[in-house]
Formats: C-alpha cells, structure tokens, sequence
C-alpha cells in the first residue's frame, strides 16, 4: 500500500508489511506520530513503538501493546487499527483530542517479533520467545511469564518445552527487558494495556496471588464500564475481574509487573473469541473487534486522563 488510508485492516498482514505502515503513518503525521526503537529481539529485529504526542516532554502516558503472544493476530491486527484510529481521530473527535492534549500514548503492535515471523513462516500457534533454551531443542519462553512479579512462582512452568516456561530469570527475555527499561526511563506511566486473545475477557492485576490489590475496587468498576461500552457495539459479551479470579492462576505476567511498578491502571484484553475459532479468528471479525474494544480502551484512557 502507498499510504495507510488505502491499508487494508480487513486482512492479516506478515511483519513486514506492519513495519512499512509504521513508517508511513510517521510520514504522514510528522507532528503527532514518533517511531521510537526500545531495543532488539533475540534475532535482532527492532522493537517498535509509535509515540502519538502533541508536545511536552515526559507527558503522563498511555501504553497499549499487542502481540506479545505471536500466534494472536487479531491482536496485531487490532493494534495497527488503533494506530490509524489515534491518528485519524485527533483533531476531529473531542475524547481522544482531549486526551492527547495531556497525555502521551505509546502503542507497541509487533511485541514479539520473531514469534511473529515464525507463525506467518513455520508454525501458526507459535506462542513464545524464539530464543534458544540451552540443554534442550525447545525453543522459547512465554513472554507472559517472564516479568519480576511473583517470578518463578505457580501459574508458570520451569520446563523449556512448556508453553508457559518462565525463562531462566526474570526480565531473561530482550522483547521482555526492553520494556521494563523504557517504562522506568519514562518514569510516567499512567495506564498500561496489555492485549491478548482470546477469551474475551477484561483482566486486572494480580495473577499470582489472591490478594486483590489495594485499587481493586476502582479497577473492577472500570472494567465494568469498559466492556459495557465494548458491548454497546455489537453485543460482544467480557468477563471481567482479576487475572487468578477470572482465568487462571499465572505468575511473571506483565500487568502484574506494571502494576507493582505503580501504575494503576493496568489490564489485560483477551479479545474474541470464546472458542469457535480460537486463535484463527477469521479476517472478516478484526474491523468489528477492533471497533468494539476501541470503546473500551476509550473508557480506560478517559478514566486516566481524569485521575
Ligand atoms: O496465559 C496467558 O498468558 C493468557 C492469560 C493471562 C492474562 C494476563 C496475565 C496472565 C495470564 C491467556 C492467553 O492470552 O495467552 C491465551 N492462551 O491461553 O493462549
Ligand atoms: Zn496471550
């Protein structure tokens, strides 16, 4: 595509194609849109974000990443669709206008890069790291185990071969560590949106405990208004609550880290489905989800810039 209004976000696209929208959404908002490299995965590609800003230095912010587990591709999807959505709507639509007139927003959408390539080249449920594990032919740690909070304890597994091997130490992961660094360089960070599939579910912290957090109550009536606004759209039905009370016990996940780091409005997306299709979310739903879950993070970014 020669511009982003004629990319089509009715289709999956592969890395490289993700990558050319990034520049060209840069080239054509030089005075909203960054591109900021935080580093490089295992194989040496660059970890892109897109930092919307309209001025300031070291505004409050928002981040939103997807595509961590690299087999979720409507996550991807969603996120280049969120990009194109922020840019679009500033100037024009007052919600986000207001919001980016104080805050910054940071979107991540290829957060595991090489997991990414491996699912479009080799295997299309491949979910991890593609960092060799030494001793073994299994490759990979979950980057969703992998973050120093409650590290290495249950709702993780320490077998390379697992799906959910934590790694050999927390942060061991580069796509994982060059995180944890830009958020505490930034220093700022007001929410942090961590988008998964599928289950659709909206997910507060904590995963590796039962004790609710000390926000809990603020978070829970949030989440609520989030996927009332999500469901407003189509009908789409979320669960909502805490990661151990709502999926599963699971212990290094990110939100359980940002939210330890003292940012209080951290969640977890697991968009559509609830099964029928899983992963393999036809192409024809990643416009309608997008659109639904824009609401939602339209709820929780409002809510941000209020508090
Ligand atoms: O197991 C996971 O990392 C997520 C559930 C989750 C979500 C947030 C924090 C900890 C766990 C589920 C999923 O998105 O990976 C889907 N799946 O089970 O493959
Ligand atoms: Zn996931």
């Amino acid at each position: 595509p020669r511009n982003t209004d004629s990319f089509d976000f009715s289709r999956y696209h592969p890395i490289n194609e993700i990558y050319s929208f990034q520049d060209m959404l840069v080239a054509e908002n030089p005075n909203l849109v960054s591109k900021i490299v935080i580093g490089q995965s295992y194989q040496g590609r660059p970890l892109n974000v897109l930092k919307f800003s309209t001025g300031g230095t070291d505004r409050p912010a928002i981040w939103i990443d997807t595509g961590i587990h690299s087999r979720e591709w409507v996550t991807q999807a969603s996120g280049t669709w969120f990009a194109k959505k922020i840019a679009t709507d500033y100037g024009r639509e007052s919600a986000i206008t207001a919001i980016l007139n104080k805050m910054d927003i940071f979107v991540e959408i290829v957060t595991n890069p090489d997991g990414f390539y491996y699912t479009h080249t080799s295997n299309r449920m491949w979910r991890k790291t593609r960092k060799p594990n030494p001793g073994t032919s299994c490759v990979g740690v979950d980057p969703n185990r992998n973050w120093d909070a409650g590290f290495g304890g249950a709702g993780a597994s320490g077998n390379p071969c697992s799906e959910t091997y934590r790694g050999s130490r927390a942060h061991s992961e580069s796509e994982v560590k060059s995180i944890v660094d830009f958020v505490k360089s930034h220093g700022n960070f007001k929410a942090f949106v961590s988008i998964h599939s599928y289950s659709q579910m909206l997910l507060y912290p904590y995963g590796y405990t039962r004790t609710p957090v000390k926000d809990q109550t603020e978070l829970h009536n949030l989440a609520q208004k989030a996927i009332t606004d999500l469901a407003s759209l189509y009908g789409t039905r979320y669960r909502y609550g805490s990661i151990i009370n709502t999926i599963y016990q699971a212990s290094g996940g990110t939100i359980d880290w940002t939210y330890n780091q003292g940012i209080k409005y951290s969640y977890t997306f697991e968009l559509r489905d609830t099964g029928r299709y899983g992963f393999i979310l036809p192409a024809n739903q990643i416009i309608p989800t997008a659109r639904e879950t824009w609401l939602a993070l339209m709820a929780i970014m409002d809510h941000t810039s209020k508090n």
